[in-house]
């Protein structure tokens, strides 16, 4: 088994200088808060009129320009959105990279399709939590913590993976496991993963489900019930203990189902796109295509997210959840 580390590996003295957190979003917030309540000094690095810096203000941060955070920090993690990461790090980070400084990222897709090259004489490292931020932070509050990868791209002052660690435990991930990787690894197999289990090939699952009961006159209610909603109490369950925790929980007749009718669904066509996509990531072509998307003003992107905004699963759901008495209202 691979060898994982926790708390008592990681020293958090090593944050001992100022942590820029460049973004303040999903991820952004989630680092920041927490490597705060860790007892770090934290500033946020953000533009100028960019909703996020209220929100960072308010939870007590102190909020700069991306390039005075990056000129006052020791350790800068880069925590914008892929697309824009080469633009504002070669004009407003790399100037202030000097001499023993961290530069980090929590996701490898920069560095290695070299849209961001950095200097030789800066330590380049990735911390990347294997979950949504939003998580990364309540899991911390409560007293636990997203697993998350760490990789050293290079290595300048010697201590380069002492202080990713170190950053891992800060933001929570030590207290449920960090895993040693490269960023290579880390970014084939995140685009995988978010390409064809987690992201596209659940919402795909969870679509064809849907319009296949209501095609054939279910009700729309029904249909989201069985095709989007309970998939998150099986998953807690599958989480919690393996694929036989949620098989125990479950009647016979799913659990026959689920062995005689799954394996019709993904099939040896399934697996053999499985494989295409993962050339195409390991090649490169995908990372071309995003960029160039957000080169050309994200016109196919912009059309598939008002398309996707539209499918009339979001619809009923939105009316089925305004009615969960536990979730807030807006
Ligand atoms: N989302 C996730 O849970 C995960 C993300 N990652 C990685 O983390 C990184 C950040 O992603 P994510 O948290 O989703 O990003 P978000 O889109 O949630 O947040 C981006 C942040 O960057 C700010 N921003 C946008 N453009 C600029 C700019 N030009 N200059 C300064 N600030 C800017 C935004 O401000 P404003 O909103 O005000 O415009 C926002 O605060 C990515 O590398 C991603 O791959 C890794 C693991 C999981
Ligand atoms: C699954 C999507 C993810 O890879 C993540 C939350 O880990 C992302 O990049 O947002």
């Amino acid at each position: 088994m691979a060898r994982m580390y926790y708390d008592a590996d990681a020293n958090l003295d090593l944050l001992n200088g100022t942590i820029a957190i460049i973004g303040y979003g999903s991820q952004g917030h989630a680092h920041a808060l927490n490597l705060k309540d860790s007892g770090a000094n934290v500033i946020v690095g953000l533009y100028p009129g960019s909703k996020s810096a209220i929100k960072a203000k308010e939870s007590g941060l102190t909020v700069y320009s991306v390039e005075e955070a990056a000129k006052r920090a020791d350790f800068i993690m880069v925590l914008l959105p892929d697309e824009v990461q080469k633009t504002v790090y070669k004009n407003e980070i790399e100037p202030h990279l000097t001499e023993g400084k961290v530069l980090a990222f929590a996701h490898g897709f920069n560095i290695h399709f070299a849209q961001v090259v950095p200097p030789s004489n800066v330590d380049v490292v990735m911390v990347a939590p294997k979950g949504p931020g939003h998580l990364v932070r309540r899991t911390y509050e409560q007293g636990e913590g997203v697993p998350a990868l760490f990789a050293v791209f290079q290595d300048a002052s010697g201590q380069a993976r002492d202080r990713a660690m170190a950053y891992a435990k800060g933001i929570g991930g030590t207290r449920a496991g960090i895993l040693e990787t490269t960023f290579r690894e880390e970014t084939e197999t995140d685009l995988f993963g978010e390409q064809v289990v987690l992201c596209g090939g659940l919402t795909a699952l969870i679509k064809a489900g849907f319009e296949t009961l209501v095609e054939a006159g279910y009700q729309p209610e029904v249909a989201y019930f069985e095709c989007l909603h309970e998939v998150k109490l099986i998953v807690d369950l599958i989480v919690e203990g393996g694929l036989a925790k949620m098989r125990d929980s479950i009647s016979n007749t799913a659990e026959y189902g689920d062995f005689t009718r799954g394996p019709r669904i993904v099939n040896d066509d399934t697996r053999a796109e499985m494989r295409k996509i993962l050339l195409e990531i390991q090649t490169g072509q995908f990372a071309r295509e995003f960029v160039l998307e957000n080169q050309s003003g994200k016109p196919g992107f912009t059309a598939m997210r008002r398309r996707e905004a539209e499918h009339q699963i979001e619809a009923v759901g939105k009316d089925l959840r305004a009615m969960f008495s536990w979730l807030k209202k807006a």
